[in-house]
């Protein structure tokens, strides 16, 4: 079975829409955009357009990327302080010269609509989430809507980073899986990820994880958004998973393509994370 993000994410963005029609405020997302990050670019215009489709005002902040980390958290601060302002997100990765964790830090927390500052980490992890990060949250949103649920199962998160790998493995351990975290410095990563029911692939590794390395009938969600370069495609890369999708669909029970799948999950839950703020404050 494929888990169609097209599908889902549609599901989720119409189900909000109607919310939102019901709501007494009008939403507003502010979007920080430092430099000129190709992808960033991309991502930040999907989240524009699906703020427009479910009726969010957004508003793109784009800044130069030699921006200092004083001068973009004056930026931040000003943000945090403008009363129609109900989401700020800042847009990752952040140019080297600038320390992110002071950024992510100085986001109000009741509009930390990505849910990195350290006090809704800490929410997360406690149990009591106000809000979850956007593409864990959107991995159990599509899980969910396929019933494919977690409890009791085993599953390999391959990946730790802040965004993904530490908070879906958080996530999934809520719901009452056995959650095993793999990484580079993992011993035998093939026989851990071949234990799994549920396999999050979220190295950023094209097509790393190859038919072997999975259990029949295993569920396997392709986190990873890999450009890799294709002088064939007239946009000069094609988009890949961490999971080579031709092998393993021939053995996992479901699955995720890229693109097509997570990232679409992401933009949604995003959407999500606005009104939960924004309804937290009115
Ligand atoms: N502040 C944040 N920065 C980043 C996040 C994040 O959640 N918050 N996540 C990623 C990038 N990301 C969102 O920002 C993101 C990635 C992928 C997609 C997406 O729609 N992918 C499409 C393919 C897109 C393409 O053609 O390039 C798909 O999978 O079908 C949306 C958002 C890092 N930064």
């Amino acid at each position: 079975m494929i888990l169609d993000g097209k599908v889902v994410a549609a599901a989720r963005k119409q189900e909000l829409r109607k919310l939102l029609e019901e709501f007494p405020k009008q939403l507003h997302l502010a979007v920080i955009l430092v430099g000129n990050h190709p992808a960033s670019r991309s991502y930040v215009s999907s989240k524009e357009k699906a703020c427009h489709e479910v009726g969010i005002d957004s508003q793109v902040i784009s800044l130069d990327e030699n921006i200092t980390t004083e001068e973009l958290k004056e930026v931040i601060r000003s943000l945090n302080a403008d009363e129609k302002v109900d989401g700020i997100l800042v847009q990752l990765p952040l140019p080297n010269h600038i320390n992110e964790q002071e950024i992510l830090q100085a986001i109000d927390p009741s509009k930390d609509v990505d849910c990195f500052h350290p006090y809704n980490v800490g929410r997360l992890f406690l149990g009591q989430p106000i809000i979850q990060p956007c593409t864990p949250k959107g991995v159990m949103e599509m899980l969910s809507y396929y019933n494919i649920s977690p409890a009791g199962k085993h599953a390999v998160v391959i990946g730790r980073s802040n965004i993904v790998g530490k908070p879906m493995a958080a996530l999934l351990l809520q719901a009452n899986a056995t959650v095993t975290i793999c990484h580079s410095r993992t011993p035998n990563l093939s026989e851990e990820v071949k234990r799994a029911d549920i396999v999050i692939a979220a190295v950023g590794r094209p097509k790393m994880i190859g038919r072997e390395m999975i259990k029949d009938g295993a569920v396997v969600i392709d986190v990873g958004i890999n450009r890799i370069e294709d002088p064939s495609n007239p946009k000069g890369y094609t988009i890949v998973g961490d999971v080579d999708f031709e092998s393993v669909s021939q053995i996992a029970s479901a699955i995720t393509p890229v693109p097509g799948g997570v990232g679409l999950m992401t933009v949604a839950e995003l959407l999500w994370n606005t009104y939960t703020l924004a309804r937290c404050r009115v």
